[in-house]
């Protein structure tokens, strides 16, 4: 088992994201973003001007500002200061416009581009190849697609704002104070190179960090998910401490990681804030020298103090952006973590459940296991090892087999999968490896152990077995009754209608598995695969279903999986395996006849049924 996707992702997983799933809204994006520079840039422009004022009339400076004809300002100082005052009311009014647009466009943009990101990852997860999951943890999955998702909306809604903000702040701050005065800018400018040094040491420490916590958060996510799934399970068991153990254990490692990130937050934001500081100090005194004695070393010309109070008021609010560059980071950081994981499990191929392949129509189809041979990736125990059997067309073939034998393996590689290691499976003279999964499973009714159902009506579960999940009311009916289904769902309370919530838990295991029946036959197949399909029926529901399934599975061929041997009885083909290889094969009366393994579990069955009839 591995918790990680990303190994998958490129280097510029944002950028990837953005370019697969935001690319037709773009232009929203773009325009949420120069909305917001522009108004955040506007927004400081209401000191700039009452510089410019004061300068003006009280220092006999000229009002000016780029792109303001001079004609256009007055010179009377009372009309001046009307002048002023309506250009920043204007400025002010403009900055509020162009905000709202900036974040309508952001959220708007955002939310188009989540949703399209949520539906292809889900419909991409659900075409892998099983082995996909047998290798990663559902539990994880669901964190990608959940958590990660959620993190990148945080991301989009609010972390590419605040780093526009931050970004223009800077930027806007240190143009008002160049038009200020642009030496002290240029001294200002040369505080650069340390934070950006300070802030590139930052950016490299965290994001090891923040891969650690996304990955320690999947893992959790995983238990939790497993541990609520077999709650009857634990408590049964009476297991409840264990699991909260290793729950405490996963649940302490992901808060080692993110306090870990966290010191090292803290141990950041002090030294944007200092380095800051040192340069407030060094403007102040250099500024008050220059208005009191004249210019100091390296600097030339003249400084009003209707220059230095505005200067020092915009490098005073380029601090909340420096102060906040550790958190811009560290978000960023978190989201690109967001973006490997997510990127990495989209970007798997999803070949197997999908459309590649030939597309073919079976008419109860022949199916051949040609030396068949199957280990499990990651394991050295091979499962199936040459395995040979030839069903006729329309035949029902049983399976048997101690516990652990191969069956379920044996009917995953007849529905795709996984592909065998060596030799082939034809079903219909079509080799599958040429086969479109979807095309066959599209033909194929099936059953598995759980009698898994989903969260919804019993019409809705009945009906997914259709293709496209389309059924009338009248074949929904007609396979509830094949099911021997109908009688119990119409005593529920609203039928049909009924909701069996998450997994069907309001149901028992044998009514349970008649719906899944009832699923399984709903679209017609031309193949049945039955894994232990009536296993938690009544041994008098048992005797209902065969007869039913002895009508449907006569022009259609079926795989019926079973431990208790009355099951398979009436097959047309009983095989046996033991540790992956076929035994036996032969109808119930031969094999009885030969006296093997299978005639010993028959009477030992028969035997027990006897017992019980005494
Ligand atoms: N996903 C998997 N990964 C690794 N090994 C697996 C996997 N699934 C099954 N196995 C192993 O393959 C072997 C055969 O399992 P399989 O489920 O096919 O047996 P079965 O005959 O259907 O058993 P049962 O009657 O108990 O359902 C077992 O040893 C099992 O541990």
């Amino acid at each position: 088992m591995t918790d990680a996707f990303s190994e998958r992702a490129d280097h510029y997983p944002l950028v990837s994201l953005v370019r697969r799933y935001g690319r037709a809204d773009l232009a929203l994006l773009l325009v949420a973003m120069v909305s917001t520079a522009v108004s955040i840039f506007l927004s400081l422009a209401d000191v700039y001007l009452i510089g410019l004022g004061i300068d003006a009339l009280f220092n006999d400076q000229p009002f000016a500002l780029p792109l303001l004809p001079e004609s256009l300002v007055p010179s009377a100082p009372v009309d001046l200061l009307v002048f002023v005052t309506g250009l920043i009311v204007v400025t002010s009014l403009v900055t509020h416009l162009l905000s709202f647009v900036g974040e309508y466009c952001f959220g708007l943009y955002t939310q188009r581009f989540l949703h399209e990101l949520r539906t292809d990852s889900f419909s991409r997860v659900v075409r892998f190849d099983l082995s996909f999951f047998d290798e990663h943890r559902t539990g994880n999955v669901i964190s990608a697609l959940n958590d990660d998702v959620n993190q990148l909306d945080t991301f989009f809604n609010k972390l590419v704002e605040a780093s526009i903000w931050a970004l223009t702040t800077l930027v806007s701050a240190f143009v008002y104070m160049a038009l200020l005065n642009v030496q002290l800018a240029l001294f200002v400018l040369c505080s650069a190179p340390v934070l950006a040094a300070t802030n590139l040491w930052f950016s490299r420490q965290v994001e090891p960090i923040q891969d650690d916590i996304r990955s320690e958060r999947g893992g959790l996510n995983a238990l939790l998910a497993t541990a609520l799934g077999g709650l009857d399970v634990i408590k049964a068991n009476t297991a409840e401490d264990a699991e909260r153990g290793r729950i405490t254990r996963s649940s302490r490692d992901y808060t080692d990681a993110r306090l870990e990130n966290r010191r090292l937050s803290i141990r950041q934001a002090p030294l944007n804030r200092l380095v800051v500081g040192v340069w407030l100090v060094f403007v102040v005194a250099i500024g008050v020298q220059w208005i009191t004695v004249g210019p100091p070393l390296f600097f030339s010309g003249t400084l009003t103090a209707g220059e230095l109070v505005p200067l020092l008021f915009y490098l005073e609010r380029m601090t909340p952006p420096l102060k906040n560059l550790g958190g811009l980071i560290n978000g960023y950081k978190g989201a690109k973590a967001a973006a490997k994981r997510v990127g990495g499990l989209t970007a798997r191929d999803a070949r197997t459940g999908g459309e590649d392949g030939e597309h073919v129509t079976f008419d109860a189809p022949c199916v051949e296991f040609d030396g068949v041979s199957f280990t499990y990736p990651g394991t050295d125990q091979r499962v199936l090892d040459g395995v040979d059997l030839d069903v006729s067309p329309g035949a029902t073939v049983g399976i048997v087999g101690a516990t652990g034998a191969g069956k379920s393996t044996l009917l995953d590689l007849l529905l795709q999968y996984h592909d065998p290691d060596e030799g082939r499976v034809r079903v219909g003279g079509h080799n599958l490896e040429d086969v479109a999964p979807r095309s066959l499973r599209e033909q194929v009714g099936y059953v598995d152990q759980d009698s898994f159902l989903f969260d919804g009506t019993v019409r809705e579960n009945v009906a997914a077995g259709a293709p496209r999940g389309e059924a009338t009311d009248d074949e929904v009916r007609a396979a509830a009754g094949i099911a021997g289904a109908h009688e119990f769902v119409t005593d529920l309370s609203a039928g049909y209608d009924t909701e069996l919530g998450e997994r069907g838990t309001s149901l028992s295991g044998g009514q349970r598995q008649r719906l899944a029946i009832a699923r399984a036959v709903v679209g017609d197949p031309e193949l049945l695969v039955l894994d232990e399909a009536t296993s938690h029926v009544d041994t008098e529901s048992e005797r209902l279903v065969q007869e039913h399934l002895a009508d449907i599975t006569a022009d259609r061929t079926t795989f019926v999986v079973a431990h208790r041997l009355s099951t398979v009885r009436h097959a047309d083909e009983i095989v046996v395996l033991d540790d992956g290889v076929v035994t036996e094969t032969g109808t119930h009366d031969e094999l009885v006849d030969a006296g093997g393994s299978y005639a010993n579990l028959w009477n030992v069955q028969v035997g027990a049924l006897e017992a019980a009839g005494d």
